[in-house]
């Protein structure tokens, strides 16, 4: 269908050519950080030592299993759920209902490994599955985006994102033009968002720490914290599921390559990253530094934690007891902007928690590498990038209010410092 008439949103990542060299941009740094991860000098910058073959990427075996994986969460995504919440409200004026069973997934998916693993299941071999598993991700998302481009065709405009609506195809296929693609109550976005990726995330990280403790005895302290602060993350995403209907990728985002692909391959396979490093990279950590590490993760979670549920919290019931309290600026739209507590510390205080976890996910790795900070200098790129697109839109949604709300709050994320 015709993309609506009237004025675009600005063009988002250099526009059709920035979009298109993101395309073999983002799998080409997936391939060479896992290639750098499990070579000896594990350079994040330079060649990789040497370049797999097409026998090395691809292999029947993996695509089964990549397949079961995701017929597995999508089984588990189908199962009756303890709930059933409702997104925002969308520009007819409806809303979409999202079942809130991810953590149930997670619980079984464990239970299923733990039963797998005791009948035989090799767990510890997945490590060296990673490469072709990263394969058939990778074309997943290619022909699932191609999918998503072709079902926005004859999707009405009413369902079009306002971002990929550009009319330049590559752009439009990256970007996704369709907000809430979905088939009956399969929300594919919403589904991809949390599930395959991010669970399948700790299942990689605990066969790094399974083939660890095979290769040397036991796990090390390092791969021990790395799996329980990502754990922790993860369980978390999924125990306050509900939370990511108000985030911009839910409400705002179309699903395209870009998020196709970061969720179900980049994910995975570069947010392990640290957990790869260490099983071929062992590093000693002492107790009294590994406290210290933990303190930090702590502190970065209850920043992350506490902002982002004060914000949940207000944008469900402004006179829920635990927010009616704080300080707030009225907006022409009727929504209110908080201007204290969390949220009158720094304009993004759930990006300054999320950014300090993701420090203390690297600490573990020690100082001799630069390649475990990837995840660290990746995240910082990442969301200097997305608060400035969330300030754009917030500027545009609130006008005046906004203009007040940075003037009485003047730092972006990190406070005194940006
Ligand atoms: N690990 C990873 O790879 C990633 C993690 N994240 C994490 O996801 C979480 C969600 O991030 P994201 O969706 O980017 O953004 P936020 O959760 O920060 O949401 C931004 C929205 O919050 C509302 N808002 C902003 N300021 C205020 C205020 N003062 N009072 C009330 N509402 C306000 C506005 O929406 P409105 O007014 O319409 O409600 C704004 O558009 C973050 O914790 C982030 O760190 C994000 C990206 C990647
Ligand atoms: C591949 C590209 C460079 C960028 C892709 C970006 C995506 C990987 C991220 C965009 C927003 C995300 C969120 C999470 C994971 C990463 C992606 C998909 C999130 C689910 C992680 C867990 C958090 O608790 C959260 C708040 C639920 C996150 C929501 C945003």
């Amino acid at each position: 269908m015709a993309p609506p008439e009237g004025p675009r949103a600005p063009l988002e990542f250099g526009g059709p050519l920035g979009a298109a060299a993101l395309l073999l941009l983002l799998p080409a740094t997936m391939f060479h950080l896992l290639l750098a991860a499990r070579s000896g000098p594990a350079r994040l910058l330079g060649p990789p030592a040497s370049l797999p073959g097409l026998e090395a990427l691809w292999s029947p075996r993996a695509l089964l299993l990549w397949l079961a994986w995701l017929g597995l969460q999508a089984a588990l995504y189908l199962l009756p759920a303890r709930k059933v919440a409702e997104g925002q409200e969308l520009e007819d004026k409806s809303r979409l209902r999202y079942p809130i069973n991810g953590f149930q997934a997670l619980v079984l998916t464990a239970l299923l490994v733990g039963l797998g693993v005791s009948a035989g299941l090799p767990l510890g071999a997945l490590p060296e599955m990673l490469l072709p598993l990263a394969f058939v991700a990778t074309l997943t998302a290619f022909i699932f985006s191609l999918f998503l481009y072709m079902k926005a065709q004859v999707a009405p405009v009413s369902a079009l994102a306002p971002g990929g609506i550009s009319g330049n195809p590559i752009y439009d296929f990256f970007l996704g033009r369709e907000l809430n693609p979905r088939i009956c109550f399969f929300d594919f976005k919403y589904f991809c968002e949390l599930r395959p990726g991010l669970i399948g995330w700790v299942l990689i990280n605990l066969a790094l720490l399974v083939k660890e403790a095979e290769l040397r005895g036991s796990p090390s302290l390092a791969m021990w914290l790395v799996n329980g602060f990502q754990l922790l993350y993860v369980g978390d995403a999924l125990w306050h599921e509900e939370a990511i209907l108000t985030t911009m990728d839910i409400t705002h985002d179309g699903f395209g390559f870009m998020l196709a692909f970061g969720d179900i391959a980049w994910v995975p396979f570069t947010y392990s990253l640290q957990a790869q490093f260490l099983l071929r990279h062992p590093q000693p950590l002492g107790l009294p530094m590994a406290s210290a590490i933990c303190l930090i993760n702590a502190i970065g979670y209850y920043i992350f934690r506490g902002a982002n549920s004060q914000k949940n919290t207000f944008r469900k019931n402004p006179s829920d007891p635990r927010v009616a309290g704080l300080e707030t600026i009225s907006t022409a739209t009727g929504r209110k902007l908080l201007v204290s507590g969390w949220w009158g510390m720094v304009r993004h205080p759930n990006y300054l928690g999320d950014l300090i976890m993701a420090l203390a996910w690297s600490l573990p790795c020690g100082v001799s590498h630069l390649l475990p900070y990837f995840y660290l200098l990746y995240f910082t790129a990442l969301l200097v990038h997305r608060e400035a697109r969330d300030e754009r839109q917030c500027l545009q949604k609130y006008g005046l209010a906004w203009q007040e709300y940075c003037r009485r709050v003047p730092y972006r994320i990190v406070p005194y410092i940006y």
